[in-house]
């Protein structure tokens, strides 16, 4: 979905397809250099991080298996609940890997620090996470965040996997969400 069709819905295109096709790119550059060799395993969050996931594994030139975690703490509104629940847990066992957390956004921050924490006492090698966005502003928790597509201002976002009540995850770009949708 193009941001023409929910034009009223938008109050600003961040980032265009094109964009966001270029910085995903940056990003398996990075990680192709640094996990070259290594007994990786790309963890995708469920489901904001779907686009991410899929454009970032097309773009990376070794190979990656992937596995994904299901975890929800915004439920439908635009604020974290800060209580984080596994709906769906990985497949595979982690012991040894270098686990990177593939991400669509860190807003707080509580989803991540909880989620990091829980695979590191699985026992993996590593774990490392990737995010095309990032709010500084919005950070309630510190977290060490190895690659970062784009920080961004403290604003409600929606689009290429990010919902907001399920709804504008299919559009092509990253937007804001004019304040009549939410408000
Ligand atoms: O840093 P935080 O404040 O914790 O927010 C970030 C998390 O919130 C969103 O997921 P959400 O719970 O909305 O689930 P979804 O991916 O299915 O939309 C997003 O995809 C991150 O996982
Ligand atoms: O800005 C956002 N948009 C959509 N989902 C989110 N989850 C955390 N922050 C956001
Ligand atoms: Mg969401």
């Amino acid at each position: 979905m193009k941001a023409e069709h929910v034009h009223d819905d938008l109050s600003n295109v961040l980032f265009t397809k094109e964009q966001i096709a270029q910085k995903v790119r940056e990003l398996a550059q990075q990680i192709d250099r640094d996990y070259h060799g290594r007994d990786v395993l790309l963890v995708g969050v469920l489901k904001g991080a779907v686009m991410v996931m899929a454009d970032l594994m097309r773009e990376l030139e070794g190979q990656y298996p992937m596995d994904w975690m299901a975890v929800s703490s915004y439920g439908s509104g635009t604020k974290s609940s800060g209580v984080v629940r596994i709906l769906k847990d990985l497949d595979t066992d982690l012991h040894g890997k270098d686990v990177l957390i593939v991400e669509d956004v860190i807003d707080s921050g509580l989803t991540l620090s909880w989620l990091r924490t829980n695979l590191e006492s699985r026992g993996p090698a590593s774990v490392e996470i990737c995010t095309l966005l990032r709010k500084p502003d919005a950070a309630k928790t510190d977290i060490d965040v190895r690659y970062v597509g784009w920080d961004i201002p403290n604003e409600f976002v929606v689009g290429y996997g990010l919902d907001f009540a399920e709804q504008y995850r299919n559009l092509d770009c990253i937007a804001t969400l004019a304040p009549h949708v939410y408000e």
